[in-house]
């Protein structure tokens, strides 16, 4: 495999910045105040793994924690799935919550005391400190650029629409939400003040015990939105069945993604989330060594991060299985449901051993949701509720759009225009990071080249590099060693990475909705950020649904996309986006005409109709192909 030239710059530099995975220094000052910290206790001398519900078990005479004299913790609960259910639903045998601190009399099973899970944590004290040296070493980088640009007030006028039976209310802090002692000083350590949007109303949903399919803005917060629940769950919920079969992992947590990347990410933020409140975290993924996974997996986990491929693989070795599944998260779930994916995932979910709807809660996150895509994920679902924060599919205010009329032949020279426009007027920091997409591979890789050969310093990630290639690339890029990054769709979603300043559409995708995932690499957390598309009659396609897409977000559109616009119109261009300015927060249950098989779908097109979404979109190359696929 070829070894990218900037990559063994970056390495080499990389050696001096260490990488820091998620900076938040804006939210400084953040400090919960019913935030404590959790107490370690003396570690019992066991040699195998004891799930979270176990650990603090000790003698079952020992007395209940009473419940505080102010209802908060157990009093302020919701029934969780458990409750729901009448029980455990998923133990069947004897009760081995005896003597669990935390365990409060009169709870429905699940107990309470969510901060007082005080001993027998034989792990945490040896665990690693995942927020060690992270802000530090990445701000020296960054100049503390991190301080500037923050608007997550910009969130607080956005539209939300819930539907569903009995929506439990949103919250406005995090204290309200009673997420446990130990997972708010995690919170305080992460300096998150007050929940994002999605998180108000998604968490309170989820601790509730329901199904949830949620619609929100790149960068607006998602992950956290279901791992608080899920940690907080794991650490007073119900033990599950445990069946202690030789190497045999029992899970009761899966969270699944598309990209190996985004897997990486979501098990970083997941360990910061569940720090020391002895919830175990391990990631599966494709093109790492699966032994060391394997090790990870023998010591035991309740939350498995995981690309859909790894996974498959672990369960037909019968390295995991899925029998104790109470929680099921699929992140970027439309990506997870069209058409390279859904063969696996109705695979894991239905056809393995991981309970059924209703016996497990099923979360499904993504910033985009075709109503066609709703109507599979629904087959996943029980009585679940819909919450779209934003418009579905739209990108925000935060991002500035601009679309250039650049003909193929003039990319490279326009590119380079825009970057010493950018090194010259250093409008965006000294360090500011820059997102490139293309539609190939081999366009990737000499795209990078060229780049390299006329000194600018790039990197790049795509699904033909090994995936030791692949993290390089991404580590040199995040910490500002190589400052460009030259990626396919692989990068397209869910990747946080706090500097990216500017995200350029060299090739612009063939869907919308991916449009939408790539440019919300910036823009994020409430931060500002540039993107820039580069539009030929190649893309005009593209023109209706860009157009209105960025009339939405108040972005002004160039009248020459308008008339491309129109003539694709008037051409009876397929397009997904015609509702126009209709406020996307909708449910497909909700919307009769879509039921119809084959028909139109919410936006008012019919790109999404009689499986057109996928075939027409470029994803039937890439991500259709699982041979061709990155995304395992
Ligand atoms: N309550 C909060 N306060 C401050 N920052 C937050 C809060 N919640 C999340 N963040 C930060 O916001 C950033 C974006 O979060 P996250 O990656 O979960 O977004 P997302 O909605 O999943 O985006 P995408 O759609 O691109 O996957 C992260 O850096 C995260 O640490």
């Amino acid at each position: 495999m070829r070894t990218s030239w900037a990559d063994s710059v970056a390495n080499a530099d990389s050696s001096a910045v260490a990488v820091g995975a998620s900076t938040s220094t804006t939210y400084a000052n953040a400090a919960d105040a019913s935030a404590a910290s959790a107490v370690a206790a003396p570690r019992p001398g066991r040699a195998s793994y004891v799930p979270p519900h176990l650990r603090n078990r000790t003698a079952s005479s020992e007395p209940p924690v009473p419940s505080p004299a102010d209802g908060s913790s157990a009093a302020k609960l919701p029934p969780g799935p458990a409750a729901l259910s009448g029980g455990n639903r998923w133990g069947g045998g004897p009760s081995r919550d005896m003597g669990r601190a935390g365990s409060v009399g009169g709870g429905q099973g699940t107990g309470g005391g969510w901060g007082s899970r005080s001993g027998g944590w034989d792990r945490r004290e040896r665990e690693v400190n995942p927020f060690a040296n992270e802000d530090e070493t990445t701000e020296a980088v960054f100049d503390g650029r991190d301080t500037t640009g923050i608007n997550f007030d910009a969130y607080e006028d956005i539209p939300v629409e819930t539907s569903g039976e009995n929506v439990p209310p949103p919250v406005s802090t995090f204290s309200e939400i009673d997420l446990g002692d130990a997972v708010n000083e995690n919170i305080r350590r992460c300096k998150y003040v007050k929940p994002t949007p999605v998180q108000r109303h998604a968490i309170p949903i989820l601790l509730a015990g329901r199904d949830l399919m949620a619609c929100a803005q790149t960068g607006s917060g998602k992950t956290a939105a279901f791992c608080f629940p899920i940690i907080s769950w794991i650490m007073r919920g119900p033990p599950a069945e445990r069946q202690r079969v030789s190497r045999t992992a029992y899970p009761s947590a899966l969270i699944l993604s598309p990209t190996r990347e985004l897997s990486i990410q979501i098990h970083e933020e997941t360990r910061k989330f569940s720090y020391q409140t002895g919830v175990r975290v391990v990631v599966a993924y494709g093109g790492a060594p699966i032994n060391q996974q394997l090790r990870e997996l023998e010591r035991g986990v309740d939350i498995l991060v995981a690309t859909p491929g790894r996974l498959v693989d672990l369960l037909e070795r019968a390295r995991v299985s899925l029998q104790s599944i109470r929680y099921l998260a699929l992140d970027e779930a439309d990506r997870m449901l069209d058409m390279g994916f859904e063969p696996q995932i109705r695979r894991i979910v239905e056809q393995m051993d991981m309970p059924g709807r209703g016996q497990r809660q099923t979360m499904l996150f993504s910033a985009t949701f075709p109503s066609e895509i709703q109507r599979l994920a629904s087959d996943f679902l029980s009585n679940y509720i819909f919450l779209a924060v934003g418009r579905v599919g739209s990108s925000t205010d935060l991002i500035a759009q601009r679309v250039e009329f650049v003909l193929d032949s003039d990319k490279r020279s326009h590119l380079m225009d825009l970057l010493h426009a950018q090194e010259v007027n250093g409008a965006h920091g000294k360090q500011a990071l820059t997102l490139v997409f293309v539609e190939t591979k081999k366009g990737a890789d000499s795209l990078e080249h060229w780049l390299c050969m006329n000194g600018f310093p790039a990197t790049t990630i795509h699904g033909d590099r090994t995936q030791q290639e692949r993290e390089r690339a991404l580590r040199a890029f995040k910490s500002g060693a190589t400052p460009i990054l030259v990626a396919t769709d692989v990068a397209a979603r869910g990747l946080d990475i706090p500097h990216v300043a500017h995200v350029i559409n060299f090739d612009l995708p063939n869907d919308i909705d991916d449009y939408v995932h790539r440019i919300g690499r910036t823009g994020r957390a409430g931060k500002s950020g540039l993107a820039t598309a580069f539009f030929n009659e190649n893309n005009s396609s593209l023109a209706r649904s860009l157009a209105e897409l960025m009339q939405e977000a108040n972005q002004e559109v160039p009248q020459w996309l308008s008339r491309y616009a129109v003539a694709r119109s008037s051409y009876g261009g397929r397009n997904r986006r015609t509702g126009g300015a209709r406020f996307g927060g909708r449910d497909f249950r909700r919307d009769s005409s879509s039921r119809s098989v084959g028909g139109g779908d919410y936006y008012g097109g019919s790109g999404y109709g009689g499986g057109a979404y996928g075939a027409s979109s470029g994803y039937s190359g890439g991500y259709g192909n699982p041979g061709l696929s990155a995304w395992d």
